[in-house]
């Protein structure tokens, strides 16, 4: 793979834009469901070694960090979620990094990818970042078993839309891949495309409960068909989330169907990233594997709740050269 010594520069043109032509899918073509492969030993091969091989240098890496938060979705998903608590999770959304860091640094002003919640909370969202262009994501079906009735998970994705969701992530249903019924799964997923209009929608495979990397790859590739204009790995309350091997398999998927269709589906990691280099080791298996344009946040996020806090951190020390009294402690 081709090493580069210099990161991309961040401008302004690169904040946020989701308004991307849809995925338009395609009719479920079961040769080609049969004919995926996931060479297994070769993806965790090269997924251990990956972060040995970041095409980050030092003296770009804030670059890298200010780009990463670009692509958060800044999310809250707690069953003690208030208004208040969404509403300074959006006012870190509109400012994430302090604007004496960020000028500093030589950065312009940033905003995250978007915020993502529960239906709940999309009304509040939505009124809070009421300007600024973020978006707002709701998870749903039946988040995070997506185990309600059918007509319920689409219901929800219609209210949500209607709450003012520029964005859903939708979660499969698991039985229909750890059953190999390929059918049921594009049907729910056409469906769910469906019922989300313009709306964009994300398809949580929920990776961690989906067996083997084969089935990730079948899935991967059946919720492009069926639409998706994002996957995701995971809702974060799995037992095993966002991996590299997984994250290896999905995007060699994305790059089949768009060699396949033309369509560029946008890749999600979720659950468990929380520190800078770890999004620093993302964005280099972005860039790696599919190339430049999927640096953006309209084919790039990643789902977290608390990464933004260490990237502030680390781009705080890139400035001043001392973490904060509570970073050292453990606390910050
Ligand atoms: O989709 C986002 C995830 O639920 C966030 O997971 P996290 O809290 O482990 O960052």
């Amino acid at each position: 793979m081709q090493q580069t010594t210099t990161a991309p520069p961040l401008h302004n043109d690169q904040l946020p834009q989701v308004h991307l032509p849809r995925n338009a899918g395609m009719d479920l073509d079961m040769d080609l469901v049969a004919r995926v492969q996931a060479n297994t030993s070769a993806i965790e091969r090269r997924a251990a070694t990956l972060p040995g091989r970041r095409t980050v240098k030092k003296a770009y890496q804030a670059a890298w960090l200010a780009k990463a938060v670009t692509c958060i979705d800044l999310t809250t998903l707690s069953g003690d979620d208030t208004p208040g608590r969404v509403r300074r999770l959006c006012a870190k959304a509109r400012q994430p990094v302090r604007a004496d860091i960020l000028d500093a640094l030589g950065l312009p002003a940033i905003t995250t990818g978007a915020v993502c919640v529960y239906h709940e909370m999309i009304e509040t969202a939505v009124e809070a970042l009421e300007g600024t262009g973020i978006p707002v994501a709701a998870v749903s079906t039946g988040f995070p078993a997506g185990l309600s009735p059918f007509h319920l998970r689409v219901a929800e994705i219609e209210e949500s839309v209607k709450a003012g969701a520029a964005e859903i992530d939708i979660v499969i249903s698991r039985r229909h891949v750890l059953t190999g019924d390929w059918q049921a799964l594009y049907d729910e997923m056409r469906t769910f495309r469906a019922a989300c209009g313009e709306a964009h929608v994300k398809a949580i495979l929920a990776t961690g409960e989906l067996g083997t990397l084969r089935n990730v790859a079948r899935a991967s590739l059946i919720c492009m068909m069926a639409g998706a204009d994002f996957i995701k790995t995971s809702t974060g309350k799995e037992s095993v989330n966002a991996t590299l091997p997984v994250s290896l398999t999905m995007l060699r998927a994305i790059r089949q169907y768009e060699a396949l269709t033309g369509f560029k589906v946008g890749y999600k990691p979720a659950g468990g990233i929380s520190k800078a280099k770890d999004a620093l080791v993302y964005l280099s298996l972005m860039k790696e594997e599919l190339g430049n344009r999927w640096l953006q946040p309209d084919l790039f996020r990643f789902g977290a709740s608390s990464l933004l806090g260490d990237i502030e951190r680390q781009l705080e020390h890139h400035v001043t050269g001392a973490y904060s009294a509570g970073y050292r402690h453990g606390i910050g």
